[in-house]
């Protein structure tokens, strides 16, 4: 895992202990909510108003993207949480995958600090890693990609790297998730029991650029509909991200500062530039800075 977490920033696991029956639940759970018409989606009281589509952030035609999705902060996934509309089963649903990714990016987040010298089990204390996270502060995202007429000339979702420690994704057969790896667009083909794992822009930092936030994106597909549900392993906005052992490259900074450094940048340039705003030196060193931030 940790070969592939700084080679490729991105692997597989199968194993994983989150029911595959559960998985076809979500999917099934995602299609209905998403076959809601738009106007109920939109509306403020459903799922929080986490609802999104085309890329919010979006400043040109290029980076829309041809998705929808909901942003649901874990909190929001409670009785009281949520308006879930008519979709009664949903909610148990969307807790049980939550519960079920949120064990499974521990454990794989615990194995790659140890791999690199950071003792486990940190009990909760200062040295737990990652630090700040618990069941309130991760999102739980349900991602749409619907058929795209002008297939060739679109993105299901424009190249980003995920502004968080780790992220967990199950994606469905469809295909079209694609990471860069030397330059050149790798697909990530489907295999139906594995869960995808993502290094963030978090753990990049904390580890020192060891493991790689590798930048990813969905292609547009001109037939078939495409889901996939992804857990964003986050602390809390005033946790210091931190090192696993100096020097760090780079200076220390909150997860919020981290966000509202992505917003600035997005706001002022339509473009995220992310971990380079935060090196000690300035200079960037094979670093894109051509990143949209389509999530937040
Ligand atoms: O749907 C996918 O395969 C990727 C989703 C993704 O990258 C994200 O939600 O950040
Ligand atoms: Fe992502």
């Amino acid at each position: 895992m940790a070969r592939a977490a700084s080679e490729w920033g991105f692997f597989q696991v199968v194993n994983h202990g989150v029911g595959l029956e559960l998985l076809e639940e979500m999917r099934r759970e995602q299609a209905k909510l998403f076959r809601l018409p738009f106007g109920t989606k939109d509306k403020a009281g459903l799922l929080n108003g986490s609802y999104r589509w085309g890329n919010p952030t979006a400043t040109s035609l290029g980076q829309l993207s041809w998705s929808e999705s909901f942003h649901v902060p874990l909190p929001s996934v409670s009785p009281e949480g949520c308006d879930y509309g008519k979709l009664s089963t949903l909610r148990g649903v969307m807790q049980e995958v939550a519960d079920a990714m949120s064990r499974v990016a521990d454990t794989v987040a615990g194995t790659l600090a140890e791999n690199l010298g950071h003792e486990a089990g940190g009990g909760g204390g200062e040295s737990a890693f990652p630090g700040g996270c618990d069941g309130t502060t991760c999102f739980l995202r349900l991602n749409r990609y619907p058929a795209c007429p002008f297939a060739a000339d679109s993105l299901g979702m424009v190249p980003h790297t995920d502004s968080d420690f780790l992220t967990i994704l199950f994606q469905d057969q469809v295909g079209g998730l694609q990471l860069i790896k030397d330059a050149r667009w790798v697909a990530v083909k489907p295999h139906a029991e594995a869960l995808i794992v993502n290094v963030g822009d978090l753990f990049q930092a904390w580890s020192n650029n060891k493991y790689k936030s590798v930048e990813h994106k969905v292609v547009a597909n001109s037939s078939a509909e495409r889901f996939s549900v992804a857990y964003f392993l986050c602390p809390s906005w005033d946790s210091p991200v931190g090192t696993c052992g100096e020097p760090s490259p780079y200076k220390p900074f909150t997860f919020g500062e981290y966000r509202r450094s992505v917003q600035d940048d997005v706001e002022r340039t339509g473009k995220k530039i992310g971990l380079p705003n935060f090196l000690k030196r300035s200079t960037v060193d094979g670093l894109d800075h051509n990143i949209v931030d389509h999530s937040y």
